[in-house]
C-alpha cells in the first residue's frame, strides 16, 4: 500500500547514496542511525535527504534534528540551486497529523521566504550530498572579526557549532547559524571551473557570463541564494536585484539626491540658513566693532570661547584682518599697537650703506624721548640674540642670494617675535635701523633675487606687519663709499661694487614709489645738520597725522 511515509524504489537508491557517502565521513555510527531512518523518513529525494541522513540526531539535523523525520513533499528552492533545506523541505503538517508538532516552525520559515520556484534543483542537491559533509559538517559561518572572518570564499573555517557530538572534529551548529550560511555551502559544491582542482573558488570577474566585471559579487542565478544567505544581518534579507542594481548603476546615479544641490539663498527660510561658528573676537562676530586700517583686530583673548553667528545671505562682512588679503595669523596672538588714532610708532630707516642712518636715528630718538616717549633702538639684521648671530653668518660668511635671504627673513622673524611685537604692544616707538625694504633692494635688486619669493617670505613672516614710518637716506653710492671707507673696514656687503650698490639706490626708489605714504626720502647728501632738519620735519609730520 502506498504511503506518504514511504519512499520509491528510485528515491531509495539516491538516499542510500547519499546517506552511505555521509558515512563515509561522519562515521558509522551516525550513518547508521540515518540509514534507520531512511525509509521511514520520506518519499522524495529531499526527504529522504532530510528524513534519512538528517533523521533525529543525525548529521545536519538543523532546526528539524530533535525532530521525527518529517513527511515532506518535494519542494523547489526558492533560489535555484541552494541546498539548504531550508528552501527544499515544506512541511506536510497540514496533510500529515504525526508532523503537526514537529514541523511547526518550519512551516512559518517556509511562509517566510518567498514561495519557491520549481524546477532544477534535484540535480544540485545530488551534487552536493554526493559531496559527503557537505554544508552539513564542519562548515561553520566564519566570525565576523578577526582572521577567520577575513578568509576568502574558498578558505576553511573553523567547526564552531555546538550540535550534537560528531565523531572527530565534525560538528553541527545550531539551526539558526546553519541557516544563515547554508548558501556559501552551495558554492563550495557548485562544479568547479574546468582546470581547477576541484577546490572550490570564486569566479573571476571576467568569467562573468554577462561579460562585466562583478566586483565581489556574483551574479549567476545559481549563487544568488548564497550571497543572500551572507548578507543577511538581525533576520533581515535585502533583495539581492536590488542590490545588484545599485552596484551595477554608476557612480552618479549612487549619489544622494538633493543632498548636493544648492539651493538658492533667497529661497532658504530663516530657519535654513547656515550657521556659522566665528570666532567671538572676528569683526563679524561683532557687527559693531570696526575693522577699519590701522586698528589692529587682535587675537582671541585667552579663555573667549568662539561664538555663534547668523550669517545672512548676503550680509557684507568685515574685513577681519588689518591687511585684508595677506597672510592670516598662523594661531599667534598679534598684540595690538596702538589705540585707535595714534601715530604709527615703528619707524624705519633705509638706505645704502654710509648713506648716514645711524647717525641720523640718534636725532630721532632724542627728539621722541624729550617729548616723553619710550622708544625702542635696534636693527636688522639683529635686535636679539639669535638675529645677531644670523647676522654675523649673512655679513661675513660667503652665501648665495636665497641663503641670505632666507637668513635675514629668519632673523626679522626672531626680531619681529622676540623684539618689535612686544615693545609697539607696549605702546613703546620702536626705531629699527633697516628692514624688509632692505631684503629687496640688497637681496632683490642687488643680488637680483626673485622679488616675487622674497614678497611671499614678507608675508609669511611678517603677518601682516608694516614699518609705519621710512626714512630712505638717499644719497649717490659714490658718496656713501667715501663716508664708509673713512671710517671701517667693509663687511660683504660694504666691499661690493658702486654698481651693486646703484641697484641697491634703484631698489629703494621702486619700494618707495610702491609705498609713497609710508616712505619718505631724506636727501642724504647735504651736511649732518641739513639731513637731521629733514629728518625731524618729517618726524613732526608723522607724528601730527593720525
Ligand atoms: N650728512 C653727512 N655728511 C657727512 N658725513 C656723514 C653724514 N652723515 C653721516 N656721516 C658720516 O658717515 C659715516 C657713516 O655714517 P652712518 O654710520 O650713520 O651711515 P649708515 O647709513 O648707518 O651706514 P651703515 O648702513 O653702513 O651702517 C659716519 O662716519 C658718519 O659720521
Ligand atoms: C636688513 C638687511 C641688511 N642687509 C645688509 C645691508 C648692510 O650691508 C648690512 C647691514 O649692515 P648695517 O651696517 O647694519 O647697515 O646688511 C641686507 O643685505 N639685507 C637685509 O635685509
Amino acid at each position: 500500500m502506498d504511503s506518504p511515509h514511504r519512499l520509491g524504489p528510485g528515491a531509495r537508491r539516491v538516499a542510500g547514496r547519499i546517506a552511505g557517502r555521509r558515512r563515509e565521513l561522519v562515521g558509522l555510527a551516525l550513518a547508521g542511525s540515518a540509514a534507520a531512518a531512511a525509509p521511514a523518513g520520506g518519499r522524495t529525494l529531499r526527504g529522504a535527504r532530510h528524513g534519512t541522513a538528517r533523521g533525529g540526531r543525525g548529521l545536519g539535523a538543523c532546526r528539524h534534528r530533535h525532530r521525527p523525520a518529517p513527511a515532506v513533499r518535494l519542494v523547489p528552492p526558492v533560489r535555484p540551486g541552494c541546498a539548504h533545506p531550508r528552501w527544499q523541505l515544506r512541511s506536510r503538517t497540514r496533510r500529515h497529523p504525526a508532523n503537526a508538532a514537529g514541523h511547526a516552525g518550519a512551516g512559518a520559515r517556509s511562509a517566510a521566504h518567498p514561495a519557491p520556484a520549481r524546477g532544477r534543483h534535484t540535480a544540485r542537491v545530488a551534487r552536493c550530498a554526493g559531496r559527503g559533509a557537505g554544508p552539513d559538517v564542519g562548515q561553520r559561518r566564519p566570525r565576523r572579526r578577526g582572521a577567520a572572518g577575513r578568509r576568502g570564499r574558498g578558505g576553511r573555517r573553523p567547526a564552531l557549532g555546538r550540535g550534537p557530538v560528531l565523531p572527530g572534529h565534525l560538528r553541527l551548529q545550531p539551526a539558526r547559524q546553519r541557516s544563515d550560511r547554508a548558501a556559501p555551502c552551495l558554492r563550495r559544491h557548485a562544479a568547479p571551473p574546468s582546470g581547477s582542482l576541484g577546490h572550490p573558488r570564486a569566479r573571476p570577474a571576467a568569467e562573468d557570463p554577462r561579460g562585466r566585471a562583478d566586483p565581489g559579487l556574483h551574479h549567476r542565478e545559481g549563487d544568488r541564494p548564497c550571497r543572500r544567505a551572507r548578507t543577511r544581518v538581525g533576520g533581515l534579507h535585502q533583495p539581492p536585484a536590488h542590490r545588484h542594481a545599485a552596484a551595477d548603476r554608476p557612480d552618479h546615479h549612487l549619489r544622494a539626491r538633493g543632498g548636493l544641490r544648492r539651493q538658492p539663498a533667497q529661497a532658504r527660510p530663516d530657519h535654513r540658513r547656515p550657521l556659522q561658528h566665528l570666532p567671538a573676537w572676528w569683526p563679524a562676530t561683532e557687527p559693531d566693532r570696526d575693522a577699519q586700517p590701522g586698528v589692529d583686530p587682535g587675537g582671541p583673548e585667552p579663555g573667549r570661547e568662539q561664538g555663534a553667528v547668523l550669517r545672512g545671505p548676503r550680509r557684507r562682512q568685515q574685513p577681519v584682518q588689518r591687511n585684508a588679503g595677506r597672510a592670516q595669523s598662523g594661531g599667534e596672538q598679534v598684540p595690538a599697537g596702538r589705540p585707535v588714532n595714534a601715530p604709527g610708532r615703528f619707524i624705519t630707516a633705509e638706505g645704502i650703506d654710509g648713506a648716514g642712518k645711524t647717525t641720523h636715528l640718534d636725532a630721532v630718538e632724542a627728539w621722541l624721548r624729550q617729548r616723553g616717549h619710550g622708544v625702542l633702538r635696534t636693527r636688522e639684521p639683529g635686535g636679539t640674540a639669535l638675529a645677531e648671530t644670523l647676522r654675523e653668518l649673512v655679513l661675513h660668511r660667503p652665501m648665495d642670494a636665497l641663503t641670505e635671504a632666507l637668513l635675514v627673513f629668519a632673523a626679522r622673524r626672531d626680531h619681529l617675535q622676540q623684539t618689535i611685537e612686544p615693545a609697539l604692544a607696549a605702546g613703546t616707538w620702536v626705531l629699527c635701523d633697516r628692514f624688509t625694504d632692505a631684503t629687496f633692494a640688497y637681496q632683490g635688486h642687488g643680488r637680483g633675487f626673485d622679488t616675487g619669493v622674497l614678497a611671499a617670505l614678507e608675508t609669511w613672516v611678517q603677518q601682516g606687519r608694516q614699518p609705519d614710518l621710512t626714512l630712505w637716506f638717499d644719497v649717490d653710492p659714490a658718496v656713501a663709499a667715501a663716508r664708509r671707507s673713512a671710517v671701517r673696514t667693509a663687511d660683504r656687503f660694504e666691499a661690493e661694487d658702486l654698481a651693486f650698490f646703484r641697484r641697491v639706490r634703484d631698489g629703494y626708489a621702486a619700494r618707495a614709489g610702491a609705498a609713497p605714504a609710508r616712505f619718505v626720502r631724506i636727501d642724504a647728501a647735504g651736511a649732518p645738520d641739513t639731513v637731521r632738519q629733514a629728518v625731524l620735519a618729517a618726524l613732526e609730520t608723522h607724528a601730527a597725522t593720525a
